[in-house]
Parts: structure tokens; C-alpha cells; sequence
């Protein structure tokens, strides 16, 4: 018998559910009368020490939102709740939140000690120079503290910028596409590194960028955007197997989008019947992701036909052609067929039905 003095919560009394750390909702942004929405309807929240990316292409109102969310740009309808408060009607140094543009901007003429000590106003002055110390440290670059910006590469100001972020000790970090200077081996590591130190430091991140890669890796959540709305939010992995529409399957990588009629949980296609991921009937769009599809041996004649062949290495990317449709496939590369070989699909898992 346990001896813990265990309180059940009296019977009927609403549950408490823990604040959102930020709550955006209907936000709306029109830059001028005569252009299209930038920002339409947007509404999501994020949680104490989680990682959000907003995702989409070039155009879709992802830096406009995260204007807004620091303050230098003004909704024209919606709200922004930090912790419970309005913070709406603030000026961005009264929001708390920190925040990495694209171009670092380090202040030149400072070195980087002078410019990580100079976000720390909330410490007391004779501690800063060894404060600042420590939080180059937390990135590596401690010994280069008497430096000035331009004796550094491209990286190293990057994570300068992320250590005087993390300096100010915000609850909020804002990252506008902060890996894009970097190259593309350098990028990886950083964003790993990175990654590691705002989940060490319990710091929640938005994340704006238009590379689904970095997005699926570096996010807890990622939201996807297009003209201005967001279509869809959710963990990486249902964002890529579960997307909601043709535009987030498409965006997310390569998918086969089929045509079908639905009849319960499967579906009529161009590929036969296709088992999908919810009960529904009449016609309907699909995307089965390529690496869901099993290719195997077809009688001449019979099956698809391989048009393309891309090898990359650790896997192989098909085209096949089937009674003039074309499909997309993914293998590893350890079995790789030919040109020309006729082959039979198998989807391998449930086909996702799509809301448009
Ligand atoms: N200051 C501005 N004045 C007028 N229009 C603007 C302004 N800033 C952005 N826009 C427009 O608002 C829309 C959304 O732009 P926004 O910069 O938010 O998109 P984005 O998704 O961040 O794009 P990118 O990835 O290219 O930075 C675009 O049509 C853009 O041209």
C-alpha cells in the first residue's frame, strides 16, 4: 500500500490547461489598399520551449508574421498574446522577445564580447564582460571574444548573432531565414547546434524559411504557408506523410497525386485499388509519397514502365509511365532496375485523402 498522500482533483472542477507561451489569432496584414491580403486569417499558438517553423515559398507572408509577432509591423484585425497578455498594441523592446535576421547585423565597430554584452541591460554592468564570456562560450567562440565582425566567416558571425539573442535571456527567439548565408555542409551543422542550444536553454523558436528540409529537421511543428494563409500546422512527420492539401504534398517533396473514387477506406485508381486514410465516399484527390510505392517484376506487357531513372546515391528516383499516367517512385539503391523494365506498383501504405 502506498503511503503517498495522492489529492484527487475534486469531482467536476474544471481542468486547467497550461497557457500557450504565444497565442496568435486572425491576424490579418494589407501593406496597401490596392495589394492582395500578405497575412490572412493566421491564427496558432506555441508552447513554452517548443520549435515552430513557418514554411512556404517566396511571397507567402512568413517574414510579415513574424513582424508582427515582434512588433514592427501593425495587423490591421487580430491579436498577439504573450503569456495570457495583449501584446498587440506594444513597441517591439517592450515584447520580450528576441530576434536573428538573415544578415546577423552585428554592430561593426563593437567586438563580439562589446556586442553580447550589449543585450545583457538586465545585468548588472561589472558582470557583463564575463557574462558575455560565457555565453560565447556556449557557442564555441570564447577565445575569439576581442574580435571584430569582419575577422569572422559567415558561421561564426551567425552564431555570435545567436549567442547575443540568447543573452537577453528571451522567452521568445524569432529566426528569419538565419541559415541562409551559410554553405550547405555548414548549414546542417549550425542548425543542429543550434537546435541543441534553444532546447537546452528552454527557449521557444519561430523559425521562417522556404527549405522544407531544414523546417522537417530543426521544427517540433511546422506551418505551412501559401498566399498568406496558413493550410496547415502539425509535427513534422504528418505535415510530410499527412498533408492536408495538393499545394503542402507538393511543397513537402514529391508525391503522386491520383484521382479516385472512394467507397469506405478504399479507393478506385489509376494504380487499382488503393487502401486510404479515412472513410469516406465519392471522388477524391490522393498523394501517395513515392517511397510508399513497392516496384516488382511485371510480365512484358503488363505493369508500368520505367521512363527515367535519377541514381542519388543512398536511393534511386523512378518515372514510370501506366496507361499514359505518369507515377513517381523511390527505391533504396541496393535493387535498382532499368530503363525500359516493366515493373508493378504496390502501394505500401494508406494513400492520404486530400482536401482539395
Ligand atoms: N514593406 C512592404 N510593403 C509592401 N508590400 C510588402 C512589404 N513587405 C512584404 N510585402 C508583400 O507582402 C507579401 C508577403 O511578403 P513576406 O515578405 O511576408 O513573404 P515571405 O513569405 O517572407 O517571402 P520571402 O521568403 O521572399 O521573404 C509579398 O507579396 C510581398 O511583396
Amino acid at each position: 500500500m502506498s503511503n503517498l498522500n495522492l489529492k484527487a482533483a475534486p469531482q467536476g472542477a474544471p481542468t486547467r490547461l497550461p497557457e500557450p507561451l504565444l497565442s496568435v489569432g486572425g491576424l490579418h496584414k494589407r501593406y496597401r489598399r490596392q495589394d492582395p491580403l500578405a497575412v490572412e486569417d493566421v491564427s496558432f499558438s506555441l508552447d513554452n520551449g517548443e520549435i515552430l517553423a513557418l514554411l512556404g515559398p517566396s511571397g507567402c507572408g512568413k517574414t510579415t508574421t513574424l513582424r508582427m509577432i515582434a512588433g514592427f509591423e501593425h495587423p490591421d484585425a487580430g491579436e498577439i498574446l504573450l503569456r495570457g497578455e495583449d501584446v498587440t498594441p506594444l513597441p517591439p523592446q517592450q515584447r520580450r522577445i528576441g530576434i536573428v535576421f538573415q544578415d546577423y547585423a552585428l554592430f561593426p565597430h563593437m567586438s563580439l564580447g562589446e556586442n553580447v554584452a550589449f543585450a545583457m541591460r538586465h545585468v548588472p554592468k561589472a558582470k557583463r564582460a564575463a557574462k558575455s564570456r560565457e555565453w560565447l562560450d556556449l557557442v564555441g567562440l570564447a577565445d575569439l571574444a576581442a574580435r571584430m565582425p569582419d575577422q569572422l566567416s559567415g558561421g561564426q558571425q551567425q552564431r555570435v548573432a545567436l549567442a547575443r539573442t540568447l543573452a537577453a535571456e528571451p522567452e521568445l527567439v524569432l529566426l528569419d531565414e538565419p541559415f541562409s548565408n551559410l554553405d550547405a555542409a555548414l548549414r546542417e551543422s549550425t542548425r543542429k547546434e543550434v537546435r541543441r542550444l534553444f532546447k537546452a536553454a528552454g527557449t521557444s523558436v519561430i523559425l521562417v524559411t522556404h527549405d522544407q528540409a531544414e523546417a522537417l529537421s530543426f521544427a517540433d511543428q511546422v506551418g505551412v504557408m501559401h498566399y498568406g494563409q496558413l493550410i496547415q500546422m502539425d509535427r513534422p512527420e504528418r505535415i510530410y506523410q499527412a498533408p492536408a492539401t495538393s499545394f503542402v504534398a507538393e511543397f513537402l517533396g514529391h508525391t503522386n497525386l491520383l484521382e479516385g473514387e472512394a467507397d469506405g477506406e478504399i479507393a478506385r485508381t489509376a494504380l487499382g485499388p488503393v487502401a486510404i486514410d479515412s472513410h469516406c465516399r465519392g471522388p477524391v484527390r490522393l498523394s501517395l509519397r513515392p517511397e510508399y510505392l513497392a516496384l516488382s517484376a511485371a510480365p512484358d506487357g503488363q505493369g508500368a514502365t520505367i521512363v527515367e531513372r535519377e541514381f542519388r546515391g543512398h536511393d534511386c528516383f523512378y518515372l514510370l509511365e501506366q496507361h499514359g499516367q505518369h507515377f513517381c517512385a523511390i527505391t533504396p539503391s541496393h535493387s535498382l532496375w532499368k530503363v525500359g523494365e516493366q515493373v508493378s506498383l504496390e502501394p505500401q501504405r494508406t494513400a492520404t485523402v486530400l482536401r482539395d
